[in-house]
């Protein structure tokens, strides 16, 4: 059989770099956190195409895949709308309500003023904060949710539901999969599931790590004539993690394996029929050469792509309510954690992937029920040294320009977009090339472009390429007869 899933529609790398056109984006809301938690993980799924989207305590309707659909409904929500406006580009822009509630975009305070979050943001999964009693997280979806026989596989976004899709077209077939993700994503998990949905399923999956064993130990843990693995799994499923660690000898013989489906056990005289199916895992991509290239031909005859849980944050609530279920099975006890803390799980990029993500509940619930305050930063190895939610070293400059441009040039929306404090926004703006201090132009260009665009300080400040909110300090020091 030849089934090939090496195209950029068949693996998954991100929810949106799979799709055929971003025309079919649909913006989704998902409930991150909600009081009542059987309503964490609902959705709103807007119609394809432009148009605001108002979000209220009535409006707009979140539903499952079981139940009925209804709005937020809590009081603390208020009646007057945040406002969505998508745009052709597929940003979005957030229009605060007029009311006093409050209303966090990706842990920060929204004050009056409208913020446009470029498309690699919304991407990524805006974290939006409401009334202090919920969060949400507006973001791009490929396809609409579906019911799945997957159901270890947790997940409410586009890449969780193709992972599943994936799950399921992988476990129908016999051929060798290739799983590939960071540390932590879910890689031994995905070859659970598709050894539980695939026919072999009453036979053993036995797992072999291969980063842990020298050449020797490979090869007896692998190819021991009784012992072996392949002489344990018998017809079921043999998972081979961290298989671009295997030593180039072990690496040959597995090719032998995929090639001749027969292996010689340690010791014996004669070769052995190899009836395991093959699930390879890597946190690390293949093609750089020091790996057997023939054996990761055969490998990759089926790949599966699990994406970081940064690049998939609409599925952080469900994966945290996970966890404390779990938990709360465990210990017969369940205590609560606080929004703000959900919301620092939220907002965190987690290097760690789901695994750093549910130690991290563990520990929380841990301090909760002992009654210790809950430091995110004490809980969370290495935080402080990682900005939440973004890394400045990872920010282009061009992501700076673009989201100084999308917001009229005010420094202070422009670092909520982009996810950094505002004196990480003063340090990014202070080394960028392109971007002027207001100090550096003369007085005659600033008022030329005042007369050019009518007075207007945030198309002035554009024009100029310097931030607003230095022009208008620039004009009131000069109203005030200093600049004189
Ligand atoms: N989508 C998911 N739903 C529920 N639990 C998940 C999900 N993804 C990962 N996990 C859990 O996260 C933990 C880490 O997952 P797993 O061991 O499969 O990651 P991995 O990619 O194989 O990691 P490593 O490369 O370090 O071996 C496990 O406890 C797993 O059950």
């Amino acid at each position: 059989m030849s089934l090939s899933l090496i195209d950029a529609e068949n693996t998954l790398a991100s929810p949106v770099c799979a799709l055929a056109g971003r025309a079919a984006l649909r913006l989704a809301l998902t409930i991150l956190w909600h009081p009542q938690a059987q309503r964490i993980g609902e959705q709103f799924i807007a119609a394809a195409g432009s148009g605001d989207i108002d979000v209220n305590r009535f409006a707009p309707l979140f539903g499952g895949l079981a139940g009925n659909a209804q709005a937020l409904g809590h009081r603390r929500i208020a009646r007057d709308a945040l406002r969505l406006r998508r745009h052709r580009d597929h940003g979005v822009s957030l229009l605060p309500p007029q009311s006093r509630m409050r209303v966090e975009l990706n842990g920060a305070m929204l004050a009056g003023a409208p913020v446009r979050c470029t498309p690699e943001q919304v991407d990524a999964g805006l974290v939006i904060g409401l009334g202090g009693v919920v969060l949400l997280c507006v973001h791009w979806m490929d396809r609409l949710p579906q019911a799945s026989a997957i159901a270890a596989v947790h997940g409410v976004g586009s890449a969780a539901i193709r992972v599943r899709e994936l799950i399921r077209q992988v476990a129908a077939t016999d051929l060798p999969v290739l799983l590939l993700g960071e540390a932590g994503s879910g890689k031994e998990l995905a070859a659970q599931a598709i050894h539980q949905a695939s026919a072999r399923c009453r036979g053993p999956m036995v797992t072999v790590n291969l980063a842990t064993l020298s050449e020797t130990q490979a090869v007896a843990e692998l190819f021991g004539a009784d012992t072996g693995a392949l002489a344990r799994v018998g017809g079921g499923t043999l998972f081979l993690d961290k298989i671009g660690t295997a030593p180039q000898a072990v690496q040959a013989q597995l090719l032998r394996v995929l090639k001749t489906g027969e292996y010689r056990p340690v010791g014996a005289r004669a070769d052995q029929a190899a009836r395991a199916r093959l699930i390879g895992a890597s946190d690390h991509d293949l093609h750089d050469g020091s790996f057997n290239q023939s054996l990761l031909r055969r490998l990759e005859a089926l790949v599966v792509r699990l994406p970081p849980l940064r690049e998939r944050r609409c599925d952080i609530g469900v994966l945290a309510l996970h966890f404390m279920q779990a938990w709360s099975t465990r210990t017969g006890s369940a205590p609560e954690l606080p929004l703000a803390f959900i919301s620092q799980l939220c907002n965190y990029d987690w290097p760690g992937n789901v695994r750093q993500l549910g130690k991290v509940v563990q520990r929380a619930l841990s301090a909760a029920q002992a009654g210790q305050p809950l430091a995110f930063d004490a809980l969370v190895p290495g935080v402080a040294e990682r900005t939440a939610r973004v890394r400045l070293g990872q920010l282009s400059g061009q992501a700076v320009l673009d989201a100084l441009e999308a917001n009229g040039w005010l420094i202070r929306n422009a670092a909520l977009a982009l996810g950094v404090s505002r004196p990480s926004m003063y340090k990014l703006i202070g080394k960028h090339p392109a971007i002027r201090q207001i100090g550096q132009i003369a007085p005659a260009e600033i008022a030329a472009a005042l007369a050019a665009h009518g007075g207007d300080t945030g198309r002035c400040a554009a024009a100029l390429r310097t931030p607003s909110e230095a022009l208008r300090r620039y004009l009131r020091r000069q109203a005030a007869g200093k600049l004189l």
